[in-house]
């Protein structure tokens, strides 16, 4: 039996499709249907929602939330995120998220909410009341902890999606969801991996990442929604902890060489992985938001910087501390993981459409996260 409302949403979807067929001229056909009839999610989108008011004006800065809900820190990404932010919009306009409470040092660097994903009447809440018009959605469970617990990372990383998809569209919400190297899997080509390929991920993480790519580009074709979205590489940064992925041995081998200069490695010495320093990751995230939409031919891009093995990292680290010493004790879980990811992405279209370039390659990275830590210093000192 077809509902009254079903039988107005073919005749819509019938008018839209025939309209697109008309319009040659355009090279991206979007089929643009009214929010009501959104359907993937349990939650109902209201007619009286507010899906139709502008996000925001060009000529004003955007307000911007960003969902780091963190059961230990507040994520590795969001806290930098939020930094440069605000920098660029100013304090006020930056909102940082999470379910836990802040330290004291993020809570004082300025707005904070609460806000679970999991908990889609409170999101809604936020957006509304704090007048958000782009929203960096965050919240994961990276590859090796989503192995751990599958029913938890299924539901933050794709009941989660569903209601910040459904959030974003509802108010017209710029959407940024990082992918990752992750949404690949064995059968993809490893070197390179081209943006469109097979992906056939064996983990909990790549499945809901491939799952998060395909929903917001249907959310962007089916409704509207301007969802952008880069797949990430491995991202070393000096000021945080990584939160249990396959490429955490690259953010942790600096804090051990500054420690006490030998680190035992939980990958194969000969694994190749591509890698990036945050602060390119996150310029590059703020660069495919800030794109004039006519720049992006795709809504998710690889973004590639360098590509290294646990051997060839500690080898440059040599060069700064000739001592270190790199063992290794492999994980098996992991290294699977590692071995069915790219070696190397292919990030042409990215430096194509919008000017992608990176700016560390490994010998800046490993200079830059040494000082950070205070090694060089140490090493000119004794020398
Ligand atoms: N760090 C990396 O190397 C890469 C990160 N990404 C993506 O970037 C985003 C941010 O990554 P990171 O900051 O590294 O992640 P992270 O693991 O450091 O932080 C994310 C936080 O979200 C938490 N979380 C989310 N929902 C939760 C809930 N309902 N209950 C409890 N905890 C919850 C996790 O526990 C974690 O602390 C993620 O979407 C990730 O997939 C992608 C590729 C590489
Ligand atoms: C590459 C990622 O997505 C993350 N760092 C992980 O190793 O799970």
């Amino acid at each position: 039996m077809v509902s009254e409302e079903q039988m107005l949403f073919f005749g819509m979807l019938k008018q839209l499709v025939g309209g697109t067929a008309q319009s040659k001229a355009s090279s991206c056909r979007k089929l643009v249907l009214p929010l009501q009839f959104l359907g993937t999610s349990q939650h109902r989108i209201t007619a009286e929602a507010n899906f139709h008011s502008a996000s925001f004006s060009e000529a004003e800065p955007p307000r911007v939330l960003i969902t780091a809900v963190s059961l230990g820190g507040l994520g590795q990404l969001g806290v930098g995120l939020a930094n440069l932010l605000r920098k660029r919009f100013g304090k006020d306009n930056v909102i940082l998220s999470d379910i836990r409470k802040p330290p004291a040092h993020v809570f004082h660097s300025g707005p904070f909410v609460y806000a679970n994903i999991l908990d889609y009447k409170n999101l809604r809440e936020i957006v509304v009341n704090h007048r958000i018009s782009w929203l960096f959605h965050y919240s994961a469970l990276l590859s090796a902890v989503g192995e751990a617990n599958v029913s938890l990372a299924r539901d933050v990383n794709i009941n989660g999606l569903h209601n910040v998809l459904d959030v974003a569209a509802e108010y017209n919400v710029r959407l940024f969801v990082p992918s990752t190297i992750g949404a690949f899997g064995p059968t993809s080509p490893r070197n390179p991996a081209p943006d469109l390929c097979i992906q056939r991920p064996r983990t909990i993480y790549g499945v809901s990442k491939v799952h998060t790519e395909l929903m917001g580009e249907y959310y962007y074709y089916r409704y509207g929604l301007d969802f952008r979205c880069l797949r990430y590489p491995g991202i070393i940064s000096a000021d945080s902890q990584p939160g249990g992925g396959t490429t955490d041995y690259a953010v942790q081998i600096f804090h051990a060489a500054a420690k006490n200069g030998t680190f035992e490695c939980n990958l194969e010495a000969s694994t190749r992985l591509p890698m990036m320093y945050i602060s390119d990751c996150l310029r590059a995230t703020l660069e495919v938001m800030e794109a004039p939409e006519e720049r992006l031919s795709m809504r998710t891009y690889n973004i590639g910087a360098m590509s290294f093995t646990p051997e060839e990292l500690a080898q440059e680290l040599r060069k700064h501390a000739p001592d270190f010493q790199i063992t290794y004790c492999v994980d098996p879980l992991r290294q699977a993981i590692a071995e069915s990811w790219p070696m190397i992405l292919d990030d042409s279209n990215a430096r194509k459409d919008w000017g992608w370039k990176h700016g560390f390659d490994l010998p800046e990275l490993v200079a830059t996260m040494l000082s950070f830590h205070g090694v060089s210093a140490r090493v000119a000192q004794v020398n």
